[in-house]
């Protein structure tokens, strides 16, 4: 991606600028302009319409600055693939001896806040490629949520909102210029766009090896996903295809309460092939090259979304640094039910009990309906894939389907 949208693109050097020639791609921007939604097809005043022959994307109808990337991100679903090369919507950060880790997820799961760590290199929050060589970011920055930022729990996002930043939503004091983060009066969906280089240990350029950890992030509302799980091949290919987050307030307009979303391969909006492609992609690069997959659960904890709480993300961290480490690797682990997932018995600085869910309900019986509801729904959304064959090898498709929730 390379052009100056809020300094989130990769910017083209004086040199390139000089030869620049003609743009890739050109985005009409309108957002002030409403689009027709009488129009066939239409569901609201915003569209954002792409003509891949013509190389051109027209945006009306919304000045959400988050609409240009993602159309963007669309077309390399559309290209990358045709090139062998896996696009990504995940986050992507490497450790000092160079292990790479991808974070997938919907939005507000966690992959800018994750990827976004102290003691690793950020390659990128948000939009990756994995070619041959390994993988790189499509983008030249990050565009981070900035509800209840706080200088303490994210201090490398607080660093990077400095002159330069465009800060998207916000309220601040027209007087002081300070910015009241909390305030949620605009929108739950504040952001802040910086260029990577404000992340004082970005990855420059944004490039890495291949991946070791593939981590998959839903931040659950049911609350009854465990906070981490190892996950194989098959499971990895399951979720992946899934796609499951419960989103709660925040991003998207309407949504005030928790409800199951599935959207494939963490962005049904912006694939432009059937999901198992990119699924068959995936399972292939990651069997090749020995990447772990594990599910990490950032949602709720105890109960559901209004009885229970959202996992702490000091623990999180915890347990990403665990991933990273390998530590987790050589866990001791068992068996959930339902879902079948690997779930570890110790990790180090979380307490144990968190680790089964099970544990942190009070209610058991509510805990087990709300499991096997949970399953239901991943159940039935999983039925509009079981006629699709990933690849030209059946047996993986079959052990997909039984990598999915039992009962
Ligand atoms: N346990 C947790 N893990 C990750 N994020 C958490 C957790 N608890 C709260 N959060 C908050 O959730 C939000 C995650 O958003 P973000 O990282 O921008 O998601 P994404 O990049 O996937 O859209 C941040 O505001 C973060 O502070
Ligand atoms: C820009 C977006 O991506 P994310 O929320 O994952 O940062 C979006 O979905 O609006």
């Amino acid at each position: 991606m390379n052009c100056g949208v809020v300094g989130r693109c990769i910017r083209p050097t004086d040199e390139e600028l000089e030869n620049f020639g003609t743009p890739d791609f050109t985005i009409y921007n309108a957002g002030q302009f409403p689009c027709n939604r009488y129009t066939h097809y239409m569901t609201s005043s915003t569209s954002i319409d792409l003509n891949l022959a013509r190389k051109e994307m027209v945006i009306l109808g919304t000045q959400y600055a988050g609409e240009m990337k993602k159309g963007l991100f669309s077309v390399m679903h559309y290209l990358m693939p045709k090139r062998q090369i896996l696009s990504l919507h995940s986050g992507c950060n490497m450790g000092i001896d160079g292990d790479v880790a991808l974070f997938f997820g919907l939005s507000g799961t966690g992959k800018t806040t994750l990827s976004t760590d102290h003691n690793r290199y950020l390659i990128g929050d948000d939009e990756h490629c994995w070619s041959d060589y390994g993988v790189s970011n499509i983008e030249g920055g990050c565009y981070a949520k900035c509800i209840d930022l706080s200088r303490e729990k994210e201090p490398d996002i607080w660093n990077a909102i400095k002159f330069g930043t465009v800060l998207e939503n916000v309220v601040f004091d027209e007087h002081i210029r300070e910015v009241e983060y909390g305030d949620k009066s605009v929108t739950e969906n504040t952001r802040a766009a910086y260029p990577i280089e404000y992340i004082p240990n970005a990855k420059l350029p944004c490039i890495g090896p291949h991946p070791k950890n593939v981590i998959l992030l839903a931040c659950d509302a049911f609350g009854v996903l465990p906070p981490v799980s190892k996950l194989n091949l098959a499971q990895t290919m399951y979720h992946f295809i899934s796609g499951y987050t419960a989103l709660v307030a925040g991003t998207e307009d309407g949504i005030k309460e928790p409800t199951a979303t599935f959207s494939a391969c963490f962005g049904a909006a912006f694939i432009m092939l059937h999901p198992t492609k990119y699924a068959a992609m995936l399972a292939e690069k990651m069997q090749k090259h020995g990447a772990t997959g594990w599910l990490v659960n950032t949602g709720w904890s105890g109960g559901s979304y209004g009885s229970g709480n959202r996992i702490k993300l000091a623990y999180t961290r915890k347990i990403i640094d665990a991933i990273h480490s390998g530590s987790l690797l050589n866990a001791t682990y068992e068996k959930t039910d339902v879902f079948g997932l690997e779930i570890p018995t110790e990790i180090e600085g979380v307490p144990s009990e968190i680790l089964r869910p099970e544990n942190t309900w009070g209610d058991k019986k509510a805990y087990k309906s709300t499991l096997l509801k949970l399953g239901g729904l991943f159940k039935n959304n999983f039925e509009t894939f079981t006629n699709y064959k990933i690849g030209k090898d059946t047996k993986l498709t079959q052990e997909i389907l039984a990598a999915g929730p039992n009962f």
